[in-house]
């Protein structure tokens, strides 16, 4: 069996963080491993307390990890400060290994899960070395320091990000103002892009959405698929996660991991961007 990791913060309600990683790696057929940066106490209606892991003892769990598994791909999530950032990137740099970098800066309810001054220490140690990084638009503004607005905004912070190194990045619509379609475009360092459009779902069930993709993407890496049959199967998950909710909670509830399994039933539309 394929062997992946999650490297992110703890999520007591279970929707977001490693909690969402695993659910979505379990239900994608590989094994899960789990590296803690936070534990969070946390439920669908927001963040309550952060209590950060030692950089010392992050790289523990990384160095208890790897000297185990052959680890065929990662995610990073919710990283919280700089000095953990560091720890992960040196842990990571020489590993043969596809990266998944998810920026999470902010929950939903506003709490901040990665320190302001973190943000350089994203930009310039794990960038470099990831494969592919999934920002929402605010997440991407605040990584080249543009407003983005329109598509070729979308497009030109796209290429900003790509200077540092990566290979691919997967900006995510879900925050632009459209009715009808969550629309998410990808560009690759070779110059090609394309869009991935689905029907965007009125609800208010989306803890975790972020999190759930950026695993499902690692969970399809780590099974073979190439890049691209990974972001659009993974766009799949999520999709799919989101249009059958669970109706947990009593704020943004989680999205449903099972979902996937049980209702095959949607073909995500890619078209060129
Ligand atoms: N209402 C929706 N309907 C359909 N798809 C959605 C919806 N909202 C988000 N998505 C999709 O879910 C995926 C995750 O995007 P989103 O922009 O929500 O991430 P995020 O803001 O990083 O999430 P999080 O708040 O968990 O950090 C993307 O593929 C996006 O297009
Ligand atoms: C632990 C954690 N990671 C990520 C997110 C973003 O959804 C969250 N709310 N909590």
């Amino acid at each position: 069996m394929d062997v992946v990791m999650t490297i992110a913060g703890s999520d007591s309600g279970g929707g977001a963080g490693i909690q969402a990683d695993l659910k979505t790696f379990q239900e994608l057929k590989v094994f899960g491993t789990s590296v803690i940066t936070a534990l969070t106490a946390q439920n669908t209606l927001g963040v309550d307390g952060i209590f950060p892991t030692t950089p010392e003892f992050v790289t523990q769990q990384l160095s208890s990890v790897f000297n185990d598994f052959d680890v065929k791909a990662l995610k990073t999530g919710m990283l919280f400060s700089a000095d953990i950032i560091e720890r992960v990137a040196g842990e990571i740099q020489n590993k043969e290994v596809q990266v998944v970098v998810d920026p999470v800066m902010i929950a939903k309810g506003g709490a901040s899960l990665l320190q302001q001054e973190a943000v350089e220490a994203l930009k310039t140690k794990l960038l470099p070395i990831a494969t592919v990084l999934t920002p929402n638009i605010p997440e991407a503004e605040v990584i080249t320091g543009m407003t983005i607005k329109t598509q070729s905004d979308i497009q030109a912070a796209a290429e900003c990000i790509l200077e540092k190194g990566l290979q691919c990045v997967v900006m995510k619509g879900g925050h632009l103002e459209n009715d009808e379609f969550a629309t998410d475009t990808v560009f690759l360092a070779n110059g090609s892009s394309f869009k991935m459009q689905s029907k965007r779902i009125h609800t208010k069930h989306t803890h975790g959405t972020g999190c759930t993709f950026s695993a499902a993407i690692t969970a399809f890496l780590g099974r073979g698929f190439s890049l691209q049959e990974a972001i659009v199967e993974g766009k799949k998950f999520v999709q799919l996660a989101i249009e059958h909710p669970l109706n947990l909670g009593h704020g943004h509830g989680p999205t449903n991991h099972f979902a996937y399994q049980t209702y095959q039933d949607y073909e995500v539309t890619v078209s060129e961007a």
